[in-house]
């Protein structure tokens, strides 16, 4: 039976992450980054695409939390015998790529099954399992596969039976037991042992101390706070790329074919990532992420990709797994996106928000990053008229989406600020000419007077939540007749049950078969909205429905389908947490405004 997504929890060390069920099974782990292919992908599949189980052997409830403001795991599960404590990490900070489980016996005990099956290239291939010793003489489980070596060391080792390795054992109150899984190079000795003990209070302590910095006060500050740590954790420490979740093909509609792989770093996603850091005083990160940005987009301005890989690298073919049955028989299973050749013209606009937020919050200009905004810019000039695929990347044909007019306009009123406030150089009177022709065009074409909406795109009467964002990117003000009309239009059409979809999908404007569930990020834009018109009432209703969905450890994925209760796609997915941080943020502003603050 499948492990509901909600029933999972994130491990993470910021340049790869984990998925370990409530039960104890690591279903989900790429290594050696976030975008590599998957040596446990039994999430998609079955336990010999690879997984790492160690949990009661009996029937338990298992209770988790995080400890303190960490990723650092701890899972009681209780047996009608006893109790045990399995702790789950990936070490922080030491340039190794571990996770780490400590199983301990809390009272009377518990008889524990312990699994590891490695297999490479998402559950295809197997490795070349043997037992060696590393240069103190301990003996340890080594996996080799073409590039990888996987390390398995432990207090007591489990066994080979059918290519998989197995043991159970018994727990005594106060006993204790520690495993842990190395990746390296294949080429590589078998790595030295982990001081455990230490690595996990520093992993605890960098984590904690980091989340500890932030400036959200309000109602929502835990939610917020975990958020903002699932976005630290998708933000690669080494290489500053941003991913935009760390799995493949956990479906949109359980048994659909919505199944997109999202382990890459989209500009769009990373913007609205640093804009939610910013907004609670993350500005340092800023330059992690801008120095990746302009290393990923260097060189022909027009060569501007809408996503990359984690270190920038451009290649990313999308391709069936034919061999992956998929989530709950969901396929088919993909890796690589499509949507990395498509023209999206919000993204310039995105990027340009983010920058123009951290100048203004005092982070200064490079020599390069500039230099590249202006060049991005100038391109957009030559191109802005064009059709595009819009923020939602549909697969259908290429259109005027109103809110990638929008964001063209949001590209050139930034691009003016950067000359008129922050004194750096430009064409700005061209920037200032098409900033305001396109403005026009919007109001003109992406608008039904009739309805007293904003329209999903200029050949249409359909609305999408995007255009909730319209206020938030300064195009109109929030008490604008047409914006108070499209949020009103927006409730009408795009509300399932409480929550907002992104569009109607009747329309047949995405090209893509099926159904998909509420957007969990556009049903915070929606909170955001009604904050921002003073409908505060409204958003804490919206905001406590939610945060109703999330898991016991305040993860979220990107939909939710209301008829099941169920979390849906890619998880947890970095719009949804940035979207709640935003909304969040609005609620709190609001109410200050409205004096209730
Ligand atoms: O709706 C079809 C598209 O779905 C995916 O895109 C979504 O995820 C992206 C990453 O979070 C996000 O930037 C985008 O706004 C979402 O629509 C998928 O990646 C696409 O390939 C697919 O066409």
């Amino acid at each position: 039976m499948t492990t509901p997504i909600h029933e999972y929890a994130l491990l993470g060390d910021t340049e790869r992450a984990a998925l370990v069920s409530r039960h104890g099974a690591v279903d989900w782990l790429c290594l050696p980054r976030f975008d590599s292919p998957a040596c446990f992908a039994s999430l998609l599949g079955t336990d010999d695409h690879g997984r790492w189980f160690l949990g009661p052997v009996e029937e338990a409830t298992a209770t988790r939390s995080y400890r303190e403001h960490s990723f650092v795991l701890d899972t009681v599960h209780e047996t009608a015998t006893g109790r045990v404590r399995v702790t789950d990490l990936m070490p922080f900070g030491d340039d190794r790529a571990d996770l780490v489980r400590i199983v301990e016996g809390l009272d009377g005990e518990v008889e524990m099954d312990h699994e590891w099956v490695v297999r490479t290239g998402y559950g295809a291939v197997l490795p070349w399992v043997s037992r060696v010793e590393d240069e103190t003489g301990t003996e340890v489980i080594r996996a080799i596969a073409g590039p990888d070596m996987f390390v398995l060391r432990g207090d007591r080792l489990p066994e080979p039976e059918d290519h998989h390795h197995r043991d159970r054992f018994t727990v005594k109150a106060g006993e204790r037991y520690d495993f842990s899984m190395t990746w390296v190079p294949s080429w590589s000795e078998v790595p030295g042992a982990l001081d455990i003990d230490s690595r996990l209070e520093d992993t605890v302590r960098h984590f904690d101390d980091w989340a500890d910095r932030h400036e959200h006060q309000g109602r929502y500050r835990e939610a917020v706070t975990r958020s903002l740590l699932v976005l630290r954790l998708l933000t690669d420490e080494l290489r500053g790329g941003i991913v935009a979740a760390p799995t493949t093909s956990l479906p949109e509609d359980i048994g659909g074919s919505r199944n997109w792989d999202y382990r890459y770093c989209w500009l769009r996603d990373a913007s609205l990532t640093l804009e939610a850091l910013l907004g609670c005083g993350y500005v340092e990160e800023t330059k992690l992420w801008r120095n990746w940005l302009v290393r990923a987009v260097a060189g022909d301005p027009a060569d501007l990709q809408i996503m990359y890989a984690v270190d920038g690298a451009r290649e990313l073919p999308e391709r069936e797994l034919d061999h992956l049955p998929g989530y709950e028989g969901s396929r088919p299973v993909r890796v690589g996106n499509g949507a990395v050749g498509q023209k999206q013209s919000d993204v310039l606009g995105e990027v340009m928000i983010a920058l123009d937020r951290a100048r203004k919050l005092g982070v200064e200009e490079s020599d390069e990053s500039w230099a590249v905004q202006k060049a991005l810019v100038d391109d957009l000039a030559d191109h802005w008229d064009q059709t595009d695929h819009g923020l939602w990347e549909v697969r259908g044909e290429a259109r005027h989406f109103t809110h990638s007019r929008v964001m063209v306009w949001a590209a050139f009123d930034r691009a003016v600020k950067g000359v008129e406030e922050d004194g750096h150089d430009g064409d700005v009177e061209r920037w200032r000419e098409l900033r305001d022709t396109v403005h026009a065009e919007v109001c003109e074409r992406g608008y039904d007077a009739e309805r007293g909406t904003f329209t999903q795109h200029y050949d249409t009467r359909e609305v999408d939540a995007a255009l909730l964002l319209l206020p938030t990117v300064g195009f109109l003000p929030a008490d604008d007749e047409r914006v108070k009309g499209t949020v009103k239009a927006v409730e009408e059409d795009l509300m399932k049950d409480g929550f907002l979809v992104r569009y109607r999908t009747s329309s047949g404007v995405d090209g893509l078969d099926g159904e998909e569930n509420p957007f969990l990020a556009c049903s915070f834009w929606l909170a955001e909205s009604y904050a921002r018109v003073g409908r505060i009432d409204d958003a804490h209703a919206l905001m406590d429905r939610l945060l109703g969905v999330a898991n016991d450890l305040g993860l979220l994925s990107e939909e939710y389908d209301p008829s099941t209760q169920r979390l849906v796609g890619n998880f947890p997915q970095a719009f949804s947490h940035l979207a709640l941080v935003q909304a969040a943020d609005a609620i709190v502003e609001a109410e200050r405004a409205a004096g209730r603050g």
